[in-house]
């Protein structure tokens, strides 16, 4: 039993909260979340909580706006009951994807219009949010955004150095290199993102297609600032999340952000459920994600392997695959692709069509977390995949029933552990090691 805690659930997670309090020993606080009418948002702490270290357990999945407008809400109103500290706890940190944005030598955008793909497990996805018409693919997400605008840049920028420049919290800015924007660049030739939808039947339309005007210059949000800025002015003291997407983002905060590791539950899983494992190898499904991939290979003794994502015209008729190449070999062998995370499961499906087409034997999907957004179900299910395994950062319910090849990892533990020893002041270091 843990004394003078108080632990809040938001309410993008119930089970994750229940199953942390179980651990911890401690009841969830009783408070009132609710929408008022109009769909604002309604919070209220039926709970004194005053001198006490309170934790909001909140993820970014599902309906992900609610529920940071309801964490900021929930984290001022307990500053204002007089908490001695208050963190957040988000085990998917939302936003953390939009830290920086790719723009071509000039700064001017990069965004083309596109008409509706055809669903095939391997196009890109037109549904942003699960089972929400509402958010079906109108705008397609700033994630899509970014990732037209880093394909043109490749595009324009041929002959360059591109750079991409990232304001970090104290007004400074950082300048990295093509390759790690490359990491989020999944586009393959031909098929673009939509916006202009078409759902049953009805057209949708997106914004107008941007035609340049010489001299002007769009600005894209850098919405991971804001909500880095958004947290600390609501009044959180401290973060606690895991595998955020890019690490360089915990420089965004003014606060102690501790970002845990899920590799320790992957590679559990690996050597747990996977025969024969020391034969297999792993897959990291671009450049970006290799550091990730590799230290759980070398933790193991495994071989590793790189799809690397050719932007060059090549004459391979295949043109799903003709933007991406294996460099390893996977022949025969269980290959196991590892990544931070599984949204519209573009990446980890094409690489898997990519590997079992190269002679892989069996092809597993290990990433932490799994939005599983939009079609991302269908098109594990349409794929050659053979098992998707993820923690259950994101509430997995429902992706559970819709998807049989889907097995997943608890991190209520992990996390439980932590506030523990944060509540403590205690290290958390030793959460963070996995040999
Ligand atoms: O292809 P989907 O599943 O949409 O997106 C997942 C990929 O996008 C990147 O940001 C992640 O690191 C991952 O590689």
């Amino acid at each position: 039993m843990v004394r003078n805690i108080v632990v809040i659930g938001g309410t993008s997670h119930p089970q994750l909260t229940r199953t942390i309090c179980n651990h911890l020993g401690v009841p969830e606080a009783n408070v009132l979340l609710s929408k008022f009418a109009v769909g604002e948002t309604r919070v209220e702490i039926q709970e004194s909580v005053r001198e006490k270290d309170v934790y909001i357990i909140q993820s970014g999945g599902g309906k992900v706006n609610d529920h940071l407008i309801e964490l900021l809400i929930t984290i001022s109103a307990c500053k204002t009951a007089s908490a001695k500290r208050v963190t957040a706890v988000l085990p998917l940190f939302p936003y953390s994807r939009q830290s920086d944005i790719p723009y071509n030598k000039t700064g001017a955008p990069l965004v083309k219009s596109s008409t509706h793909q055809p669903f095939t497990f391997d196009s890109m996805p037109s549904t942003p949010h699960p089972n929400k018409p509402e958010s079906q693919g109108v705008y397609n997400g700033v994630d899509s955004l970014q990732k037209s605008l880093a394909k043109a840049q490749i595009e324009t920028d041929a002959n360059g150095s591109p750079v991409k420049r990232r304001h970090i919290a104290n007004g400074g800015t950082r300048s990295d290199t093509l390759d790690s924007v490359q990491s989020d660049v999944s586009i393959p030739n031909g098929v673009n993102n939509d916006d202009n939808t078409s759902i049953s039947g009805s057209s949708i339309k997106g914004p107008p297609a941007f035609e340049p005007r010489p001299g002007y210059r769009q600005w894209v949000a850098q919405a991971g600032t804001l909500v880095a800025d958004l947290l600390t002015s609501a009044g959180a003291d401290h973060i606690i999340t895991m595998d955020l997407h890019d690490p360089q983002y915990q420089g965004f905060f003014d606060i102690p952000v501790d970002n845990l590791y899920g590799r320790p539950l992957l590679k559990r899983y690996i050597q747990r459920h996977i025969s024969d494992f020391k034969n297999c190898i792993i897959v990291s499904p671009d450049a970006g994600g290799a550091k990730r991939a590799t230290a759980i290979a070398d933790s193991m003794g495994v071989e590793f392997a790189l799809i690397h994502k050719e932007r060059r015209p090549t004459k391979i008729s295949d043109r799903q695959n003709a933007t991406m190449m294996l460099v390893g070999d996977v022949k025969n062998r269980t290959a196991i692709l590892i990544d931070d995370l599984a949204d519209t499961s573009n990446t980890i499906t094409r690489a898997a069509k990519l590997l079992k087409k190269e002679g892989a034997a069996k092809v597993y999907a290990l990433v932490t977390h799994g939005i599983l957004s939009g079609d991302a179900i269908d098109r594990i299910n349409a794929s050659s995949l053979d098992k998707v395994v993820v923690t259950n950062t994101v509430d997995q319910d429902d992706h559970c029933k819709r998807c049989p090849k889907l097995e997943v990892l608890e991190v209520g533990n992990v996390f439980a552990e932590a506030i523990r020893r944060v509540h403590h002041g205690e290290s958390i270091s030793v959460l963070f090691q996995y040999d």
